[in-house]
Formats: structure tokens, sequence, C-alpha cells
């Protein structure tokens, strides 16, 4: 078995730690000899997106979201066709953003979306941004699952008609919000850096799932001795709700 990782926008788009997802993503299928190829796409570089199972995008400041987002709207046929063809894509905060209808960023510059799902960004006034670590209640696919990340941002997402979960501790898509994220089964957006995945071992797995099923259906995945794993979520877990 292998895995095809599509890593867009590698240069720009990667805030507290976004990078660390894909190297999760690799070991957790190193570590089962399933084999793993990365590539990357930058602005202007060419890429077959329905060749990949999994497209990543991290996030980025105002500045690099303004600076890509006409490269991504070219990219929109290419996006629909990985979908229709069963890519998997996960994108955190600015590039989660971005897949929504627009993001008006903190000076009040409207940086268009792909426009492929409903919700859409308003920077928050007076440069007001959610900061923090996050605790949310995750729905993957009918299954609740603990995750834990960190968010940073001045957007407010609002129309998310799918949410990937709700908030325990934490902002999420507004200030002080009920719901993080975005999930429809195929594509997850959400605000979570941290990076999101070392700490969140049950959701890396779900993801890599979703992401082999385009070529090879359903697989079982071997499981992983996640002590360590498990002890960052329950030490970072512990942690907010001391503070809190
Ligand atoms: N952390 C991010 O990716 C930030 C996204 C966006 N620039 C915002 O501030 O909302």
């Amino acid at each position: 078995m292998e895995l095809k990782i599509l890593w867009m926008y590698h240069d720009v788009m990667d805030l507290y730690g976004d990078k660390g997802n894909i190297a999760v993503l690799k070991k957790r299928c190193e570590r089962r000899g399933i084999a793993v190829q990365i590539d990357t796409c930058g602005m202007g570089e060419m890429a077959d997106m329905c060749a990949y199972d999994l497209i990543f995008m991290g996030g980025g400041a105002d500045k690099e979201q303004s600076l890509l987002y006409q490269d991504l709207i070219k990219r929109k046929e290419q996006v629909q066709a990985a979908l229709d063809s069963g890519s998997f894509i996960l994108l955190i905060c600015g590039g989660y953003q971005l897949f929504g209808k627009y993001y008006v960023d903190a000076f009040g510059n409207q940086i268009e979306g792909l426009g492929l799902f409903p919700y859409y960004t308003n920077a928050a006034a007076d440069n007001k941004r959610c900061i923090g670590n996050v605790l949310i209640e995750a729905n993957l696919d009918g299954e609740r699952v603990e995750v834990i990340g960190f968010e940073n941002h001045g957007g407010q997402s609002e129309g998310v008609t799918q949410p990937f979960g709700k908030v325990i501790i934490g902002h999420g898509n507004v200030f002080h919000g009920t719901y993080e994220g975005f999930y429809n089964g195929q594509v997850l957006g959400t605000y979570l850096h941290g990076p999101l995945l070392p700490k969140n071992a049950k959701l890396a797995d779900h993801i890599l799932k979703k992401a082999l099923k385009k070529r090879y259906g359903e697989v079982t995945l071997a499981p992983l001795d996640d002590t360590w794993e498990n002890k960052a979520f329950a030490a970072m877990k512990k942690r907010l709700i001391h503070a809190k």
C-alpha cells in the first residue's frame, strides 16, 4: 500500500508547527509499512491534484493568504476534480478559510475563496484575535473523539453547515463559539494548529483511512503504540481544564 500526499503552498502556509502534520502522517504510515510519497506544490507550480490521496494546506497570515489566493482560485476545477476522484483534503486555519466563500482580512481587503463551501470569514473588529489552546469534541463520521490544539486567528467563520466539532474549551469558528471547523466526510477544515495531529492520534488515523479509501477501499490500520501521543494529549487536557 502507498499514500500519496500533496502539500499545497508548503513554503508560505505554515504556522505554529503545521508542517508537523505531514511528519505525523508520514511516520504513522511508515510504522505500518505503508509507503509514502510527499510532493509539494508552491505558487505557479503544476500538480495533478487527482493523482493524490490526501491534499494538505496549512495556515498563514493575512499577507500570505492575499499573496496566493489567486493562484488557488485558478485551481478550482482541479480541486473539484480531486474531490470527485475521492481525494481527502485537510486544511488548517488560513487554508480552511480559503476553501469558503471569502475572507475579509484585518485591513478590510476581501480575499476570494474557492467558494466550494457556504461558509465565509470576516476578521474581528479592532484586530481582536481568538488565541489559545482548544479542546473540542469532534464528530468523526459519527464517532465522538476529543481533539486538542491551538488557535490564533482573527477570522470569524460563519455559515458553517457541517462543523468539525463542538467546542469544550476555547473559541472555535467565532469568539466564544459553540462549534469548531468544518467537516463533510471528505474535507476537514479546522482552526487547530499546534500542530494538530501529534497529540491526536485517533484523528490522524481517521484521516489516513479516509485518504487510503480512494485507492484501497476500507482499510484496517494496524494498531500502533500511542502511549506518548496519548500522554501528550492528557497532559494538555489537564492543563486546559486547570486553567479554565
Ligand atoms: N492562523 C492562521 O492561519 C490565520 C489565518 C488568518 N490570517 C486569520 O488571522 O484569521
